[in-house]
């Protein structure tokens, strides 16, 4: 498909993305990254994406569409659909064990999601280039191998902790500190400052 931006293409040089030897096992569910997530938390009218490990630099995941997550009557809202996409291939970084942030995402919306359809999501890291991820994923409808409804490219930039103590809100930065396990990433890097 013409049209995509070059930033989405690996550059020269590019290398093979790394499953992290801690990886949880095809297959396994990956939860929560930080229970106040908007994708993989567990409020209502979030995503409630639902997260498994794959085989090498890949997973799958399943988003319920509902109610809260309309744009036209019956229909999904685009942008959520995207942030279902986005919350899939940013859990790709557990697999990898590295964080890091969209710094670009663009998607194909191919076909109409109807309210109650079950979305499966597949995933994988394409490349990695410095800190530079590029990623895709597709979102297909009526099961695992059936049509495709969405799909996108994306590019996530690997990032610090820092990142977060530094711009996020004070309010909830604390309580994730108090509380690490909050963040299953701050757990996993061992974060303490
Ligand atoms: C206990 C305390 C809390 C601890 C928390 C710990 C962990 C948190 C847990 C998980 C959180 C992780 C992710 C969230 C998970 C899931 C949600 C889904 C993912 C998201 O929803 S996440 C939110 C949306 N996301 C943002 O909120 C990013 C806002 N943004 C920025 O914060 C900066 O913009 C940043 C950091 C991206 C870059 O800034 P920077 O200064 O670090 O780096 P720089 O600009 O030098 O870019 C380096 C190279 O990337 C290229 N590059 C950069 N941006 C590009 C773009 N847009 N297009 C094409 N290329 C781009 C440059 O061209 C250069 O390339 P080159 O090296 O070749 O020159």
């Amino acid at each position: 498909m013409s049209g995509r931006t070059t930033v989405l293409k690996p550059p020269e040089g590019a290398m093979a993305p790394v499953r992290h030897p801690d990886a949880p096992a095809p297959g396994e569910l990956l939860g929560a990254h930080y229970d106040q997530c908007f994708g993989c938390g567990e409020q209502s009218g979030g995503l409630r994406l639902r997260v498994r490990a794959g085989e090498g630099v890949g997973l799958t995941a399943e988003f319920t569409v509902d109610a809260a997550h309309q744009g036209a009557p019956g229909l999904a809202h685009g942008g959520v659909l995207t942030a279902a996409l986005d919350e899939t291939l940013g859990s790709l970084n557990w697999l990898q064990r590295v964080i890091a942030v969209t710094g670009r995402l663009e998607t194909d919306f191919v076909r109409p999601v109807p309210v109650g359809t079950v979305l499966h999501l597949e995933a994988r890291v394409t490349a990695v280039h410095g800190r530079k991820i590029y990623c895709a994923a597709t979102g297909r409808i009526g099961g695992p191998e059936g049509p495709v409804a969405v799909r996108a490219e994306a590019l996530f930039i690997e990032v610090r902790v820092d990142h977060f103590i530094k711009n996020g809100r004070s309010e909830e930065i604390n309580a994730a500190l108090a509380d690490p396990d909050q963040v299953k990433v701050a757990r996993a890097f061992e974060v303490n400052p």
